[in-house]
Parts: C-alpha cells; structure tokens; sequence
C-alpha cells in the first residue's frame, strides 16, 4: 500500500493522523470523458471519442467501486468493445500489481508489473495514490478517467451508437436524475464509503461516528426497499448498482474486517433480497468473485489484519430465490 510523490513510489499506509484518526478519501485526478462525438465532457479535456476497441479498463476483482465499471460494461454489452485486465488482488508494498505469466492478471497492453507504472505512464511526474478502475485510451497512451462514478456514465450513453452495445438501457434516466443524485449522495457518504470510514479509522470515535451512520442508512434503505423493488423508479438504476457493490462485500469482509457488526446484510430481509434480485440479472453474477474479494482485504490489510489469514465463511448464497417480483 502506498502512494507516488513526484512520480515516485513510496510504501505507506493512509496517513489519519492530520485528520484526527479519520480516513477521507482522495479525489480522483484524471477525470475526462469519453463522449459519442469526442467533444469534453462535464469535466477534463476533450479528443476521447467513443470507438470500440480504443479503451482499456483495468479493474480489481475486489473493488467495489472497480466492480461497478465491470457491471456497467456487461449490462450495456460493451465487453467486445472496452477491453479488460485485472491485477492480482494482493495490494502490498508495491500497491495493485500484476504478475506477468499469470494471463488472469496481466496487464494486456504494456505488461507492466505494477500499476504505479501505468499511471507514471501517462503522468511522469504524477503525485497521489494509485487506485483502480482505471480507463485507458490506446490511442493518446493516456489515462482517460480513475474515477468509477464517471466511468459508469460514460459506459451508459457515450458508446450507444456502436453496433451490438445495448443502447435501449439507460440506467440514469433524465426524468429520475435528481432522485438517483439524492440517493447516491447518502448511499456514498454512509454506506459505500461509510465502511471504509469504519474500517481505516484510526480513533474510537470517528468509527463510532461511521458505524452509527452507516446502519442508519442501512434501516432507511431496509425501509425503502420493504415498499419497492428498486431504489429510484421500476426498473434498476445507477443507484441501485452503486448500493450493490457494498452490499455484496458485506456480510463476507466490512461485518468483520470493518467492524460494522450491528447486523448483516442476511439480517435485514428487504436489503439480502434486493441483493439477491441484483445478483441475479443477467451478466452480473459473472462480475463477482466473493475469493478474490476477501482474500484482497485479509491479505493486503495488515495493520488491520496482521496474520493475513483469510476467513473459510461465511456461506453465501446469492442465487436463492428473492421473491420480489410482486413489488415491481
Ligand atoms: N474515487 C475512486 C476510488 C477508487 C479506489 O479508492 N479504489 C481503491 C480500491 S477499492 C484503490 O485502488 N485503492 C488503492 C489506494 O488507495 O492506494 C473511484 O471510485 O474510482
């Protein structure tokens, strides 16, 4: 785990201490996007025009917010399209690598062997942590965009025109745009994030303070999934899928590697059904790997999980019926 300063790797743990034993979470710095005509989008630069064959996502199996490119990538039919490579999910002393040799976590275009290399490779003189998902574009040899928020959106509406992808899905319609960006908003702060907050604080209180809003949600979201099948509208959306990936982990790594132990996600029935539901769409169950997930935060955590022993349980089993057809 570290960081590059200046282009240079340095081994660190999260540095909590300036902020009182809190983690925040950095911002993400290459953020352009990917648009139909090439023109700039909300953010960054423009010249990334929507082509197939141009980009290259590199993702972790064990990251939620990696693994929300992967589902977005397989809903809107883009795997013949965007290209993938997944690094090893031990982070250690070099952070997310890659072993060469090893086809399941190569990296396909340069065979580097770290990712820092990736990032210096677009940015030589590149301060700030090394995160995945990462998009790539071939073309510029350039890093398009490390932030998975944008990342979904681009992969929902930038590539429709090209033949195959599934234009006919749109996962942030316009009319249900405020409602997603509300729920998104908490769903960020206490829950997908909020378990990290949990789990990497440092002080008694600040995971206090992260628990307690966290389940907080959790009951506002058990709550409002007890009404309806999906968070905002009737079919699922990008509020949905951002909720999803947290979920997932849950119950297998945050319950006990965070400490977010009031309950599971198995405790609550509307939000372990709403799961289930998800899981069960099609091409989404192929984007979950519940081994490389625990065996990521057990093994690469040590200040949190010195031994590096990677728990056997607990069962999971997300293709059980979820019984939620009746509240579409
Ligand atoms: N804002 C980023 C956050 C990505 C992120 O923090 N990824 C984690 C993996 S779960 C990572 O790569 N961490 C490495 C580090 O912080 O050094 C996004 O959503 O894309």
């Amino acid at each position: 785990m570290g960081l590059l300063i200046d282009g240079k790797w340095h081994d660190q743990w999260y540095d909590t201490d300036k902020t009182g034993g809190k983690f925040e979470r950095e911002a993400a710095r290459f953020r352009n996007w990917v648009t139909a005509d090439g023109a700039p989008g909300p953010t960054g630069k423009g010249g990334f025009r929507a082509e197939s064959g141009r980009y290259h996502l590199y993702v972790s199996m064990a990251c939620p917010w990696a693994h929300r490119t992967l589902i977005f990538r397989a809903l809107k039919g883009l795997e013949a399209h965007v290209s993938v490579s997944v690094v090893h999910p031990d982070m250690v002393e070099n952070g997310w690598e890659f072993r060469p040799g090893d086809d399941r976590h190569r990296d396909h275009l340069h065979d580097f062997q770290f990712m820092h290399q990736l990032y210096t490779r677009a940015a030589s003189d590149y301060s700030g942590r090394v995160t995945v998902p990462v998009l790539w574009d071939r073309q510029t040899q350039t890093i398009v965009s490390n932030e998975s928020a944008d990342i979904i959106r681009m992969f929902n509406s930038a590539f429709d025109e090209i033949d195959g992808v599934n234009s006919g899905l749109d996962c942030y319609p316009e009319p249900l745009r405020a409602d997603i960006d509300a729920v998104n908003d908490r769903v960020y702060r206490a829950v997908n994030n909020g378990v990290y907050k949990a789990g990497f604080a440092t002080a008694q209180d600040k995971y206090e303070e992260a628990y307690r809003e966290l389940f907080c949600a959790l009951d506002w979201l058990e709550e409002r999934l007890s009404a309806q099948r999906y968070l905002v509208g009737s079919q699922p959306t990008e509020a949905d899928w951002r909720l999803f990936t947290t979920l997932i982990r849950f119950d297998a790594v945050y319950f006990s590697h965070f400490k977010c132990n009031r309950q599971r996600i198995d405790d609550y029935p509307a939000l372990s059904a709403f799961l289930r539901d998800l899981y069960q769409v099609d091409g989404v169950a192929d984007t979950v790997d519940i081994g490389q997930i625990k065996r990521h935060y057990y093994v690469s955590q040590r200040t949190i999980n010195p031994t590096q022993i990677v728990p056997v349980g607990p069962e999971l089993d997300f293709s059980a019926p979820h019984g939620r057809e009746q509240l579409s």
